[in-house]
């Protein structure tokens, strides 16, 4: 392309050359169903940690370490169910180069065909120079994005321009339980020398623009159980006379939030750093719509339609969704059962400057004073399943430039600076304890779909992201 720096023409050809066997190495990742959050499916995430390694070895990586993290912790498991190991690597080890330490997730979150996908979601389906699967985008595109540009510079015997550490976790779907220790361990040992960190795990505003983001919320993650009966019932037989678990846990959940996205827990609201002049300003140069969000949503229910109402609502003000209720009958057809035991799942989106242990007082609190006043005779307990803290940033600095130029390298254009509604509840973690910027480089268009039905990355998206990535590292490495 005609804005290619001559720098980086071989280097951009090498990538596209390579363009079969980076779809390939992704079709082989996205085919290990790795779903953190399913228990059953654990021996697929560590699987895919020894993918990753055989990768690693082949492309040349030195002190490749599989780090154990011990057992998953209750609530969610109570069955000593060992977490996925971080898998962490080295390239190069040069000291008078910068180190970069980039980050990814390898583990996804569920998927059935019978969700809604149009293909099986661990089957990487190429149609239309879209590839199709669960992890495409998230976070497995990006994940195998790094691997692919080491393997350019490898294969025309170009040196990386940065020393390069990866750290490839297999629980950020499930609150990268055990992750944060991991880094406070290797603060002073494997990640000793490190200049900057950068993540590839979330996605372009919309569909078009590239963006750089130097913010994300916070998530933290509740379950209300409600016990009842001992087993299941008839509700022909037990119906109005035994008091219905469900009955009162959708009580429950109706008292969290109302039908326009406002929290009803007393005291959230609070907590909210006031909007300042300076920040509402920062909305006014962002290229969106109340389009991108409909394209991207395949639907017409935005709850705001101005674009400033849309990003603030999306990235600094909290959020509350409720996701699922486990022991709820959910097939279909038309089970009369009456479930002696149901878990309620929802999240909180936290921004600053809300306290996640201030927040989840508030939370247990307003749940047990609702359940009181259902004056019910079944048992309640509500409880914190995991929390990451939001993260907001400076991206006037160099780690950004560097991403900026390669973006412009690549793209042709400048990338907004944006900020994320989701969480990596690691990156936090990383800047305290590194003492480094943190930089968020997202590959994937804002219509991909994670965690949705037919999640999926564009061909150029995967391809020309990892010519961004590479861009990056050289920008980066020689000082912008
Ligand atoms: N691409 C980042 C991402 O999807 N992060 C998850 C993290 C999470 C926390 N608990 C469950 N998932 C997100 O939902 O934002
Ligand atoms: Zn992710
Ligand atoms: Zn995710």
């Amino acid at each position: 392309m005609s804005h290619t720096p001559e720098e980086f023409k071989p280097l951009f050809a090498k990538i596209d050359e390579l363009k079969p066997k980076f779809i390939e190495r992704l079709k082989k990742a996205v085919s290990i169903p790795g779903v953190s959050g399913d228990e059953s499916l654990r021996s697929e995430v560590v699987k895919t940690a020894y993918f990753l390694k055989d990768e690693l070895i082949k492309l040349g990586a030195q002190d490749i370490q599989i780090k154990e993290l011990g057992l998953q912790p209750p609530p969610v498991s109570t069955k000593g169910l060992e977490l996925p190991p971080i898998v962490l690597s080295r390239f190069g080890n040069d000291p008078s180069k910068k180190t970069v330490l980039v980050y990814g997730h390898y583990d996804v979150q569920p998927a059935l065909l019978e969700d809604g996908w149009d293909t099986d979601p661990f089957t990487l389906t190429e149609k239309n120079n879209v590839l199709y699967g669960r992890g495409a985008s998230d976070d497995k595109g990006p994940v195998i994005g790094w691997l692919n540009a080491i393997e350019a510079h490898k294969e025309l015997g170009l040196e990386l321009p940065v020393n390069l550490i990866t750290v490839f976790e297999g629980m950020e779907e499930s609150g990268s339980l055990g992750l944060d220790e991991l880094i406070r361990q290797e603060a002073k040992n494997y990640f000793k020398v490190v200049d900057a960190v950068t993540i590839s795990d979330n996605y372009w505003l919309g569909t078009t623009k590239p963006v750089l983001t130097y913010g994300l919320r916070g998530v933290n993650y509740y379950q209300v159980e409600i016990k009842g009966p001992g087993s299941d019932l008839h509700s022909g037989l037990f119906g109005g006379i035994v008091a219905e678990p469900l009955n009162d846990l959708v009580k429950i959940l109706a008292t969290l939030v109302d039908t326009n996205g406002q929290i009803l827990i007393k005291g959230i609201d609070e907590q909210v750093a006031p909007l300042t002049k300076e920040e509402d300003e920062l909305y006014n140069d962002i290229e969106y719509d109340v389009k991108d969000l409909n394209q991207a949503t395949n639907s017409d229910t935005a709850l705001y339609q101005s674009k400033k109402d849309i990003l603030q609502h999306r990235w600094r003000y909290p959020s509350l969704s409720i996701h699922g209720i486990e022991g709820a009958f959910y097939e279909p057809g038309a089970k009369t059962v009456i479930p002696a035991k149901v878990i309620g799942k929802f999240s909180i989106r936290t921004v600053p400057n809300i306290s996640s242990d201030d927040l989840t007082k508030l939370v247990i609190d307003h749940i047990n004073n609702e359940f009181v006043k259902l004056k019910s005779p079944n048992k309640i307990n509500a409880s914190l399943i995991h929390d990451g803290d939001y993260w907001i940033s400076n991206p006037h600095n160099e780690n950004f430039t560097a991403a900026s130029k390669a973006t412009e390298a690549v793209w042709g254009i400048k990338p907004d600076l944006t900020r994320e509604g989701g969480s990596i509840p690691i990156t936090l973690t990383f800047e305290k304890e590194l003492g480094t910027d943190v930089l968020l480089l997202p590959l994937g268009r804002g219509d991909d779909g994670a965690h949705s039905t037919n999640e999926k990355i564009d061909v150029s998206n995967y391809i020309e992201g990892v010519k961004t990535l590479s861009a990056y590292l050289h920008y980066y490495g020689k000082g912008n």
